[in-house]
């Protein structure tokens, strides 16, 4: 069991990656606690699947472009839970729109929920570490999309490519606490996300063509890199990323 006796957070866990990840770390031996905006039945059911594996689960409501939901989250999972040992932040939204009529409120409500989010939630949650005194992991959900464009997601990509960067400035900032920082790269995984987007059998028979092992990925396919990454097995490891794309990002011919 590689994350036994851990504690791992989990933000954006009601569904999709978040979901799997929070499950997965469970079933490799961690308790693990997770935030959720709005679905109160997928955040509930989660937790059961967790309990079900044997392990502690939470689940706390909170809207993580609101910077008080990071202390918020951070302190009820320390107290439910005693401590944080993995901080996976995950929530995040990709509204597609063309960027030449990007409304302001979608711009805003992107950037609040995907970066300036993620940047309070790691301060919270770095702070518990450090507190804690015993190093730690912070993996962020940035995405193949920090690396390449979207006509479409002109908004998004840049929120992708923030995490990353803040994953590389927070690895120098907390490496002397022991607390390691690292991005993984999702390409394009089947989930809410993206369901009305590949829709379009044109737009996703084009997708699947790129990918040299042949699909789509799911949220299972995240499991494993963040329990490597949430692991000792990556004890000297930090500021790195890591594709999980079934290599569609070198597939150029
Ligand atoms: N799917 C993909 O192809 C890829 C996804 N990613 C990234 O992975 C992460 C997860 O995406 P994915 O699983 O696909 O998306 P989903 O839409 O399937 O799930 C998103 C999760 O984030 C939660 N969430 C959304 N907004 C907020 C908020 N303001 N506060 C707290 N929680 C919130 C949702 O909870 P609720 O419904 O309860 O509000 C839900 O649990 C995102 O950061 C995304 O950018 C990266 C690369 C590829
Ligand atoms: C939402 C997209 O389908 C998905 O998200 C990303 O980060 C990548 O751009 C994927 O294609």
């Amino acid at each position: 069991m590689l994350l036994e006796g851990k504690t791992v957070l989990v933000t954006g866990a009601s569904a999709g990656i978040g979901r799997a990840v929070a499950i997965g770390c469970a079933r490799h031996g961690a308790d693990v606690a997770l935030n959720f905006a709005r679905d109160v039945a997928g955040a509930e059911s989660a937790v059961a699947e967790i309990e079900a594996l044997g392990r502690k689960g939470i689940a706390i409501q909170g809207d993580v472009a609101d910077p008080a939901t990071a202390k918020d989250f951070v302190s009820r999972a320390t107290e439910a839970l005693g401590r944080v040992d993995v901080f996976v932040n995950n929530a995040g939204i990709c509204p597609f729109h063309a960027f030449l009529d990007m409304p302001v409120e979608t711009f805003e409500r992107t950037m609040q929920v995907n970066l300036h989010g993620a940047y309070f939630m790691v301060q919270a949650a770095a702070n518990q570490m450090v507190k804690q005194g015993d190093g730690g992991s912070i993996i962020a959900m940035s995405s193949i999309s920090a690396l390449v464009g979207g006509e479409y997601q002109t908004h998004y990509t840049p929120t992708k490519a923030g995490l990353h960067s803040l994953m590389q400035s927070v690895a120098i900032a907390l490496g002397k606490y022991g607390i390691r920082c690292n991005s993984l790269f999702p390409g394009t995984i089947l989930t809410d996300i993206n369901k009305e987007d590949l829709a379009d059998q044109g737009k996703r028979t084009y997708m699947e063509g790129r990918i040299p092992l042949g699909r789509l990925g799911q949220p299972d396919d995240l499991v494993g890199p963040t329990v490597f990454l949430a692991s000792d097995l990556s004890n000297y490891v930090t500021g790195a990323s890591l594709l999980v794309d079934g290599g569609a990002y070198v597939n150029l011919q």
